[in-house]
Formats: structure tokens, sequence, C-alpha cells
């Protein structure tokens, strides 16, 4: 039997919800650590299926990487590899997989690695990728399924990328920290994790300035030594407690958040009449007794993620009035509509957006996650439905959330898993 997660909706949450270290972050950072031979140490890693996917595919590469779930942290050292092709039945488990192509082309100037393919939430073509790449001299071949690269010695150049897309953006940055001479990201994705990754290069020695802003510039250096590092918050792990104060109309305090993260976020919370508070390391969320609806479009970095349009949705669906949320990131990203639909929301898709009418109840129903943030949505639907909301699928969650379950039984939620 699958396990599932069941909620029982009504309760006020309660008390503070410390938030762990950002999945996005730390995925693109254990990659990096294969670019050098010392020692790279990663603390507060966050126990995700997906951070121990990455650990197993650099495990499988023949890095020596070693994750210590109790004290958050990996070790990576001396990697010397014994192969440069990931295997598939890695790879196709998490998209991420895919950003070992960089480092490898970087410091073994040959990689193979298989297409990773659409998911639930589009078709996510891989393009810009490889553009780069080719950019920077590495010949790419495409077939069977997989893509192969390789090189002599990478050379800087002038990278213009048509969409600010942030695999991207991470892949050519650290293909580009070993390559010679100068590579310029232009229209590169200015997303935190993208400042974090870079942070994380220069202090093993690399050179990257503009990292935050659309023009990134890379001077290539010759080699790349151990470093300790210390990702930064989940903003999308964030973003869901705020919501989930907010649908439940309750006051929650939000620990280790960079509000700077989560400027869109609290926007539109406060369009919506929701009181939020900057307190020392966080951030307190007021629910709004009568809330407001409206209008949200996803964007890159400063705009509001993608990451957190299901939750948000949850929310509006509970809020009387018409909202429109519109979703131009993702082609395909409203699989959660039809869950909701089961629990009694009102929302027609209209193209890439969703006219979202408030109802006056949820009702708890049997649904299932499509994706990681469509399995957040309907824990926060589950939280304010009439009566038993069960989750089923919630593999999903686990690639993301850390003990979503108990960190929501710890604020109040009526919420188990089984
Ligand atoms: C592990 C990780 O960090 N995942 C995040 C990352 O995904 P990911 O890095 O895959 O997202 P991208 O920013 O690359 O994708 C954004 C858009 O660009 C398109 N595109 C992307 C690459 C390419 O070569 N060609 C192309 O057309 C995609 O199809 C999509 O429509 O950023 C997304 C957008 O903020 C988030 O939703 C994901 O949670
Ligand atoms: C879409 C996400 O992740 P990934 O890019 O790994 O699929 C996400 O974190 O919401």
């Amino acid at each position: 039997m699958m396990e599932r997660i069941i909620v029982k909706g009504n309760n006020k949450l309660k008390g503070s919800v410390k938030i762990s270290s950002a999945k996005n972050s730390v995925l693109p950072i254990i990659a990096a650590s294969l670019l050098c031979h010392e020692k790279c140490i990663i603390d507060d890693v966050p126990d995700l299926d997906d951070v121990k996917v990455m650990c197993s595919v650099l495990d499988s590469l023949g890095a020596n990487i070693s994750m210590d779930i109790k004290k958050g942290t990996i070790e990576v050292r001396d990697g010397a590899l014994k192969l440069l092709e990931p295997p598939y039945e890695l790879v196709k488990k998490m998209r991420a997989s895919f950003l070992v192509l960089g480092p490898l082309l970087a410091k073994y100037g040959k990689a193979r690695i298989s297409m990773p393919g659409g998911c639930n939430i589009g078709s996510r073509p891989i393009d810009l990728h490889l553009k780069g790449f080719n950019l920077l001299g590495a010949e790419i071949n495409l077939g069977h399924g997989y893509v192969e690269a390789e090189c002599k010695k990478l050379k800087g150049n002038k990278i213009y990328l048509d969409f600010p897309s942030v695999g991207a953006t991470e892949n050519i940055m650290m293909a580009a920290v070993l390559a010679e001479g100068e590579t310029v990201i232009e229209n590169a994705a200015e997303e935190p994790e993208i400042v974090d990754l870079a942070n994380f290069l220069n202090r093993m020695g690399a050179n990257i300035l503009g990292a935050g802003t659309d023009t990134i510039r890379i001077q290539g250096v010759k080699e790349l030594k151990g470093t300790v590092h210390q990702p930064i918050p989940d903003r999308i792990e964030a973003g869901t407690y705020m919501v989930a104060a907010a649908i439940t109309k309750s006051d929650l305090i939000i620990e280790n958040v960079i509000v700077e993260h989560v400027r869109s976020i609290i926007a539109k919370l406060e369009e919506c009449g929701v009181k939020v508070l900057e307190v020392p390391g966080g951030v307190r969320v007021i629910g709004a007794e009568s809330p407001k609806p409206v209008d949200i479009k996803t964007l890159p970095y400063p705009g509001f993620p993608t990451d957190m349009q299901a939750q948000f949705m949850s929310y509006l669906c509970t809020v009387p009035g018409t909202s429109i949320i519109t979703e131009t990131v993702f082609e395909n990203r409203f699989m959660h509509v039809n869950e909701l639909k089961r629990m009694g929301a009102n929302i027609k898709i209209d193209g890439r957006s969703a006219v979202v009418e408030g109802v006056e109840r949820l009702s708890g129903a049997v649904v299932h996650a499509t994706d990681l943030r469509a399995g957040a949505c309907l824990v926060l639907a589950g939280l304010v439905a009439d009566g038993i909301t069960v989750i089923e699928d919630i593999h999903h969650l686990d690639r993301g959330y850390v003990d979503i379950v108990g960190k929501m039984r710890s604020i109040g939620a009526d919420i188990t898993r089984e």
C-alpha cells in the first residue's frame, strides 16, 4: 500500500516553524563540488529525496561522497572519477541531475548523460544549456536519447540566453569557471539560488561577478579548491508556510527566512489583506479575516515564483471574488487544478491563465499529488477543507519538503502520514 497524507480541516495554526535550506541551491552546489579534488563540505543540507538522488549521482560516478543526515552535512572529496556517465536510472528520477554536465565537461572534457525529457509541468527542453556549452567550444552530439559532450579545453565566450533559464545559467556558470578567458552570460537568471551557487564557486577560487543580475561575468581559473558552505534558506518552503498562515487565518512565525527573497510573495499576500511583519530572522504572518482576491503572474525572479503558483491558488480558492493566475514560465503547470476542483474549488482554465472564483468552503476528498508543489497545494487546501482530505502519491512531497507532516503538526495542523 502506498503512503498517504491525511489532513483534517478546520484547525487554526499557531507558534513558529523553521525553514530548511533551499533544495534548489543544494542540488547545483553538490554538482559543483565535482569541480575540485579537495574536500567540500555543505552544512545544513535538507533531508530530501532529491538531495539523496544527487548524492547517488555523484556516488555512481565514483566521487567520494557521504551524507550524514543527523548532522545535516554532505562531504565530497577526492573527485577522481571512474565514470563520466551518470546512469539513466538516476537521471530519469530527477531533472537536476543534468547539472553534472557542466562540471564534468569543465573538469574532465567529456560527459555522456541521458536527455532529461518532459515531466508533469512542461516539456522542459535543454537547448539553452547545450547552446551555452557549444559556444564554450564543446562538441555536442545527440542520439539514442543521450547527450554526448566533448571538448579539448573550454574557451570563454559571450552567451545570450533567449530565456533566463535557472538550470542553463547554473550549468554554463559551472562550465565556465574552468574555461580559458572570460565568459559573459547575458539575460542570465537572477534567482537567489544562482547567487548562492556563485558564492560557493567563488569560495572555491572561481572568479564570478554579477550573479543576481542579468549579466554574469566569469573569468576562468586554472583550478578550484575545497570549501565549506552553508546554503540559503528555502524561499519556496517559506512561502508555503506563509500561505498556510493566510489560508487558515492564523498568526504564525516563520523562522530562517531571507525577507528579500520572498518580496513578491509578501506583496501578493499583503494585497489580499494578510499582514506580514519582519521579525528577527524571519517573518510573522497574520491571516486576513476578510481577504480580497488578487491577480498573479508567474515570472523569473524577482517576479512571482512559478514554484509558489499552486500553493497560492489554494489560498485564492478560499478568497471571495475572482482572482486570475497566469503561468508564464511553464506551459503545463495547472495539473493541480483538477484535484482542487475535486475539493469543490471553482476554477476555469483559459489558455495559460486560471480564473479562480473563491468558494465559501472546500470539501475534503481523495486527491493525488501530480508534482511537488501540487502536493503542497493539496496539503494547504486540506487545512481548511470540510472533513478529511487524503493525498496520494506523496513521494512528490518528499522530493522537496523536509518532514512537512511533522512541521505542520508542530504548528497545530491535524495531519498524519500513513
Ligand atoms: C532544480 C531547480 O532549481 N528547479 C527549478 C528551476 O528549474 P529549471 O532550471 O529546469 O527551470 P528553467 O528556468 O530552466 O526553465 C524555465 C523555462 O525555460 C525553458 N527552458 C529551459 C531550459 C532550456 O534549455 N530551454 C528552455 O526553453 C523551460 O522549458 C521553462 O519554460 O527553475 C524553475 C523556474 O524557476 C523552477 O520551477 C524549478 O523549481
Ligand atoms: C519544479 C521543481 O523542481 P524540479 O526543477 O527539480 O522539477 C520545484 O522545485 O518546484
